[in-house]
């Protein structure tokens, strides 16, 4: 089956960042309104920047807010490597969120520990028995198409048997990480892909010309929306009526 994706295509990352931070105010606030509570899943890449940018304008009750991670590297939160680290850096002081809001690794676990006690951290927001609902999952795509921490060719692709698992031998460092598997991305009510910049415009091609089995083609929110926000560089490579600008 089809999902209906949304890709726009902005100027620059002034608008991207604009366009991303309207769109969260959106969904945050839709969601605060039908179920008390926006939970997001974050990625660390390019998005923790955009966000310090945009986000301080958004209009909502940041109380309600839980933010976890898409992914995260498991290395201590004071490393340049740790995404809670860059967004406890970027966003904490910036916006009215607080630390506590953040659902956070362990980092002093193993990735496979680590894994296991942020599924149970997870499971306090959701309902029991079924799987995980995100609000919203953010998501980058790197240049081998790779998005959390799930990299082409990789066994952890094929992953349906848990919400989050761990993986030790990234090709990409530090090789210790946790991601989000496929159904629980695939079962979020909205995912929002950001890639910007020329290197990512042959991967762009790859995903929406030649259509390849990338990792960031898998993305497919079944019962929910895929927005990809793209800048003209990344979008270089698509032809006119390959994309619907809106
Ligand atoms: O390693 C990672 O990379 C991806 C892509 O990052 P970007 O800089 O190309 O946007 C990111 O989405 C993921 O969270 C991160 O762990």
């Amino acid at each position: 089956m089809e999902v209906h994706t949304d890709i726009r295509v902005l100027d620059n990352e002034e608008k991207v960042t604009t366009e991303l931070c309207s769109l969260v105010e959106y969904i945050a606030n839709t969601a605060i309104e039908a179920d008390d509570i926006f939970k997001i899943g974050l990625s660390g890449g390019s998005i923790p920047a955009l966000l310090a940018k945009g986000l301080s304008q958004v209009k909502t009750d940041w109380s309600k807010w839980r933010l976890f991670f898409c992914d995260e590297r498991v290395v201590p939160f004071e490393s340049t490597e740790s995404t809670f680290g860059v967004y406890k850096t970027f966003l904490i002081g910036n916006v009215p969120l607080t630390e506590d809001q953040f659902i956070k690794i362990d980092p002093h676990l193993t990735a496979e520990e680590a894994a296991k006690d942020y599924i149970q951290k997870m499971a306090v927001y959701f309902p029991p028995d079924c799987l995980p609902r995100f609000h919203l999952l953010l998501l980058g795509m790197g240049p081998d198409g790779h998005t959390c921490s799930l990299f082409p060719g990789h066994r952890l692709l094929e992953e349906t048997s848990v919400w989050i698992a761990p993986i030790t031998n990234s090709p990409k460092p530090p090789a210790s990480r946790i991601t989000l598997t496929f159904p629980v991305i695939n079962n979020a009510e909205a995912c929002i892909f950001v890639a910007m910049g020329s290197s990512k415009a042959e991967t762009i091609k790859r995903v929406f010309v030649d259509k390849e089995p990338l990792p960031a083609t898998r993305v497919r929110p079944m019962e929910g929306l895929l927005y990809w926000l793209l800048d003209k560089d990344a979008a270089a490579l698509l032809k006119k009526g390959e994309v619907n600008n809106s």
